[in-house]
C-alpha cells in the first residue's frame, strides 16, 4: 500500500523503473514537481531525461513504481486514460516542431483549442495573442514550409501554451535555435508558465538554460545524482515575470 503524494506536488513519482527493449533507461527515480514551478531536468545525452518526461507525462507506461498527477494515480491508467490525460491536462514542446504542414501558423495554434471545444473566434483570438507573445505574429498566415526552423519552434511553443495546460513538458525545446533565440524562447516559456500558474518540466543538457528554472535535478545513467536543488536566486531572477 503506497503513501499518498504530498498535496503541493502536481506530479509525484516514486521508484520508477523503465527500460526500452531491455535497455534500462530509468533505474529507480523518485521525484516531486511542485505546482507552478519550473523544474529543469539536466544530464548528458542518454542519461534518461526524455524517458523521465515520457513517464511523468503519461506517454510511457512505467515498468515499476508509481506516478501521480494531482493526487490521482497515472501508473494504473490504461492507454486510453493516459491519452485523455495528455490531451486534457498536458502540453508538449519537443526539439522538433511537428506542425501540421497543411495549416497556417495561426491554425496550428488554434487547433488544440478547437479540439478541446473552444469556439472558433475564441480559439483564433487566443492563437493570435500567443503568436504575438512568441514574436511570430507576422507569420500567422504562413504555412510551416514557408518558415525557418526557429519560427516553427516558436509556433510550436505557442501551440503548447495556448490551451493553458496544467503542466507543460519541454524536451530539449531549444535544440533547433541559435543562442539568442534559445534565450528568448525559454524566457517566454518560463514567464508564460509563471504568469499563468502553469508547471513547466524542462529537459535540457545545456547548463546555461538552468537559470530559467526554480529548481533543478540531474540525471546520470538513469539515476538522480542528488536531491532536487533550488536554482540560486540571482539566476532565477534573470527570468522575466518574477
Ligand atoms: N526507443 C528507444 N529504444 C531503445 N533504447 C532507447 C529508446 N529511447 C531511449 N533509449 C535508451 O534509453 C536511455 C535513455 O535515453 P533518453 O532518450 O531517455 O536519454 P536523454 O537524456 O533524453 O538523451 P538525449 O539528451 O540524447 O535526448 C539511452 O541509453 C537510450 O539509448
Amino acid at each position: 500500500m503506497s503513501a499518498a503524494p504530498p498535496d503541493n506536488d502536481v506530479l509525484w513519482a516514486r521508484g520508477i523503473v523503465k527500460s526500452h527493449h531491455g535497455t534500462p533507461a530509468l533505474r529507480g527515480i523518485s521525484i516531486g514537481v511542485r505546482e507552478g514551478e519550473v523544474l529543469a531536468v539536466t544530464g548528458p545525452r542518454g542519461s534518461g531525461k526524455s524517458t523521465l518526461l515520457g513517464c511523468l507525462s503519461a506517454l510511457l507506461p512505467v515498468d515499476e513504481g508509481e506516478v501521480w498527477f494531482n493526487s490521482a494515480p497515472v501508473h494504473t491508467l490504461n492507454r486510453t486514460g493516459r491519452e485523455r490525460l495528455r490531451r486534457d491536462r498536458f502540453g508538449f514542446v519537443g526539439s522538433e516542431p511537428h506542425l501540421v504542414p497543411e495549416l497556417t501558423a495561426r491554425e496550428n495554434v488554434a487547433l488544440p483549442l478547437l479540439l478541446s471545444g473552444a469556439g472558433h473566434k475564441a480559439a483564433y483570438t487566443a492563437a493570435a495573442e500567443w503568436l504575438e507573445r512568441l514574436d511570430v505574429a507576422d507569420h500567422a498566415k504562413r504555412r510551416p514550409a514557408e518558415l525557418i526552423q526557429s519560427q516553427r519552434q516558436r509556433i510550436a511553443v505557442a501551440r503548447a501554451l495556448a490551451p493553458l495546460p496544467s503542466v507543460v513538458f519541454a524536451d530539449d525545446p531549444t535544440a533547433p535555435l541559435h543562442r539568442e533565440a534559445k534565450d528568448q524562447v525559454l524566457r517566454i516559456l518560463a514567464s508564460a508558465a509563471r504568469s499563468h500558474q502553469l508547471t513547466l518540466v524542462l529537459a535540457t543538457h545545456d547548463p546555461e538554460l538552468v537559470k530559467y528554472a526554480d529548481r533543478t535535478v540531474a540525471l546520470l545513467d538513469g539515476r538522480l545524482t542528488g536531491p532536487v536543488a533550488p536554482v540560486p536566486r540571482g539566476a532565477a531572477a534573470l527570468t522575466a515575470g518574477r
